[in-house]
């Protein structure tokens, strides 16, 4: 069983008190067997002759032995803790720094739900193995192996009936085995499963309720508990059979030995002395073995949570430093993307050859449609994964040969998904004490983040005690305060992946106007689908498709005239007040749709007039799968994701952002909405009603007409 030999291994680390613990053990279990065997001598030489002398010396050697088989246990006890403590510990420090470790997909790859069992209920059921199954397991092997050694000093021929007789004690449960062995990974599989629904419904619950999923959570929620009783009660019977087909060997092994015993004595081949002490070390030893077949469905279970663990410590990270790695130093003049290509999984590139150059104190910028490859690209820059082909190089070294400290020391990457600590605002911005960050950077940090108002105006300023991962702050305070902490990292190399994304428009020039006076000191690589913040970037990448379209300045792109262009044009027209709570659109902007071409400027005018501006968050459903449609949206500012239900399995079928527009065919009809539409990022869109639309129209009856034809045109 591995997970002995591994509890072995561990133990040879501490060995003297592994030495300790086993001559205590050897010490218990002898004196287990010389009492019964002690019998022998009691009923023959003392009862049976009525001789005191030799039932004193007898008495007194079993009370003496007793005493210091006590003395024993308590030091084998006293040794044990140590060992199993501290191998418990070298094994939780071990998954811990190992978890740490690893790489992206790792993550990715295991759901927290299960990774969090590992650390929690495997861990304990190896806890007891290592401080109470395995030495019991230990202590009844030791003790069915001498007082199967005593048993045929004894008697052999009586020993060898009953133990041929125990071939049946010890084939069932391993007969058995097997069927436990896959009873329990299927009800370790179920735990995990329902922990996964679990953490889904208390993380997702926004998204459950706005998308109306309580019925089909609820019905995986009773699934899962289902499987879990399933599985559970598969579980149950396999151990109970385990521990009953030995119980009756048991029993025939008692029959067997009275019989044959009785035999013996009648023929004078055996004392009644010795038959006492046979048959009473005989059912400590039959005892001792039961126990080992209880033991085994505890041991089963634990290796089954030894092999999860395991698992997890022969998980190799994809990114670690090669033998040879060299410290990155600065000052770097230049970080390149030389023909890289990348693919998450085998199957497709989500960037192809690759080639762009970031010059050192520089603000660039990553711009493109949704999907395009910007956060990969930047992602492989923050080398969270490393390119399939080609290479990134910060001047000569590439970065794969560079140690990760250096390079976490020397860049800091602020994504969308902010994560803070559950501590104070304190601990969060400056979590290294070692950084010894004063107070005055601190604020200095936070006032360019735009955050110091905030945090002073809660109770306990910087030491705001933070709940719930950050959750209670507003999506814009998460984001500004994980900026702040970056800042005070004070890298060289800023990684910014759409951070202004959850902030209103006046905080956002902050943050952008911020990032100008930064450029020269650092290096800005900053990730955006919102064009108006990297109009002064030094260099502009416009990413289609998993490759680099155009680069250039905002000027020269627009004058290329080529995708920047096009996606400039439509984020334009469209204008939010500094609050964010107020939209308009141009009615030039309109005229650009295809389905309102052609239509008079005044009437143009009117309808951008009707127009109510309307502000998600994250998570809100705007238009639903079914429901009647009676509005026209443009999304002014955000980021709203496309996506229909099938097979219980939901689907993304599109991204949109800023300046695109859905819903048009219920300016004209009733009818229900084809997909739901979901905010993905706190937004902001302008609507309008068919009502006000048709009122607006009805006088020019032919742009009713016109407005059919293109939209049949389009569908
Ligand atoms: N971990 C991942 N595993 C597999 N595919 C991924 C992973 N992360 C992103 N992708 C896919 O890679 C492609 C590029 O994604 P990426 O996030 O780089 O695009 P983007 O241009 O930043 O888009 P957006 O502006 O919507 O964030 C997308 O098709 C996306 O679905």
């Amino acid at each position: 069983m591995n997970l002995l030999r591994a509890v072995a291994s561990r133990f040879w680390k501490y060995r003297l008190l592994a030495a300790l613990f086993l001559l205590a053990l050897l010490f218990e279990v002898a004196y287990g067997i010389a009492a019964p065997y002690s019998l022998s001598f009691l009923v023959d030489k003392a009862f049976t002759p009525k001789n005191a002398e030799m039932f004193l010396l007898i008495l007194g050697l079993l009370l003496a032995g007793g005493l210091l088989s006590v003395l024993a246990n308590v030091l084998g006890d006293y040794a044990l803790g140590k060992l199993a403590g501290k191998s418990v510990r070298d094994l939780r420090t071990e998954l811990f720094a190992h978890v740490q470790k690893q790489s992206l997909p790792f993550f990715q790859s295991y759901k927290i739900g299960d990774l969090i069992t590992r650390f929690s209920s495997d861990m304990s059921s190896i806890d007891g193995v290592i401080r109470v199954t395995s030495p019991y397991f230990l202590r009844e092997a030791l003790s069915v192996m001498m007082g199967l050694s005593m048993l045929l000093l004894l008697e052999w021929k009586l020993t060898l009936a009953v133990m041929a007789g125990s071939i049946f004690m010890i084939a069932g449960p391993r007969f058995m085995q097997n069927k436990a062995e896959s009873a329990n990974i299927a009800h370790k599989e179920a735990q995990a499963n329902f922990s996964n629904t679990v953490d889904e419904l208390i993380k997702g619950h926004k998204a459950i309720k706005s998308l109306n999923l309580r019925e089909r959570i609820l019905l995986q929620g009773r699934k899962r508990i289902q499987e879990l009783f399933h599985t559970g009660f598969r579980l149950h019977m396999t151990n109970s059979l385990m521990e009953r087909i030995p119980m009756t060997g048991l029993l025939v092994l008692n029959g067997t030995m009275i019989g044959f015993g009785g035999y013996l004595i009648f023929q004078d081949q055996m004392s009644i002395g010795e038959f006492i002490a046979f048959l009473t070390l005989f059912m400590s030893v039959g005892q001792s073995g039961a126990n080992l077949t209880y033991l085994l469905p505890a041991l089963i279970e634990s290796d089954i949570s030894f092999k999860r663990i395991s698992e997890i410590l022969e998980e190799k990270p994809t990114i670690s430093d090669t033998e040879n790695a060299k410290e990155l130093a600065a000052p770097i003049s230049r970080i390149a993307f030389n023909d890289v290509t990348f693919g998450y999984t085998g199957q497709k590139n989500q960037l192809s050859s690759i080639h762009l150059e970031i010059r050192n104190g520089s603000y660039t910028a990553f711009v493109g449609t949704s999907g395009s490859g910007k956060s990969t690209a930047l992602q492989l820059l923050a080398r969270f994964y490393d390119p399939q082909q080609g290479s990134i190089t910060f001047d000569r070294l590439d970065l794969r040969e560079m140690t990760e400290t250096s390079l976490r020391k020397y860049a800091a990457l602020v994504t969308q998904e902010t994560f803070l600590f559950n501590t104070t605002i304190r601990d969060n911005l400056a979590p290294d004490p070692a950084a010894a960050i004063s107070d005055e950077e601190m604020i200095e940090a936070a006032k360019q983040a735009q955050i110091h108002d905030t945090i002073t105006s809660w109770p306990d300023g910087y030491d705001t005690v933070i709940h719930h991962e950050g959750g209670t702050l507003s999506g814009g305070e998460r984001q500004r305060l994980s900026l702040a902490r970056a800042l005070l990292q004070k890298p060289q190399l800023l990684l910014l992946d759409e951070i202004t994304a959850a902030l209103d428009p006046a905080t956002e020039a902050e943050i952008n106007a911020l990032l100008l006076r930064l450029r020269g000191n650092q290096t800005l690589v900053s990730v955006t689908h919102r064009l108006d913040s990297v109009q002064h970037a030094d260099c502009i990448h416009v990413f289609h498709n998993g490759a680099v379209a155009e680069s250039g300045t905002h000027q020269e792109l627009l004058l290329l005239g080529g995708l920047y262009k096009r996606l400039w044009d439509k984020q334009h027209g469209l204008h939010l007040s500094p609050d964010g709570s107020s939209a308009s659109v141009d009615a030039a902007r309109l005229a650009e749709l295809g389905f309102f071409a052609g239509m008079e400027l005044e009437l143009l005018e009117d309808i951008a007039r009707s127009f109510t501006t309307e502000t998600f968050n994250e998570g809100e459903v705007v238009v639903r799968e079914g429901q009647q449609g009676d509005k026209f949206y443009l999304i002014v500012r955000g980021k709203f994701d496309v996506v229909k239900d099938a097979d219980g399995e939901r689907i993304t079928l599109a991204t949109l952002l800023d300046g695109d527009h859905f819903g048009e065919i219920a300016l004209l009809r009733n009818i229900p909405r084809t997909a739901t539409v979901m905010a993905a990022a706190p937004s902001v869109l302008l609507s309008i009603k068919r009502e006000a639309f048709a009122s607006l129209i009805s006088s020019q009856p032919q742009i009713r007409t016109m407005l059919e034809q293109s939209l049949e045109q389009r569908t």
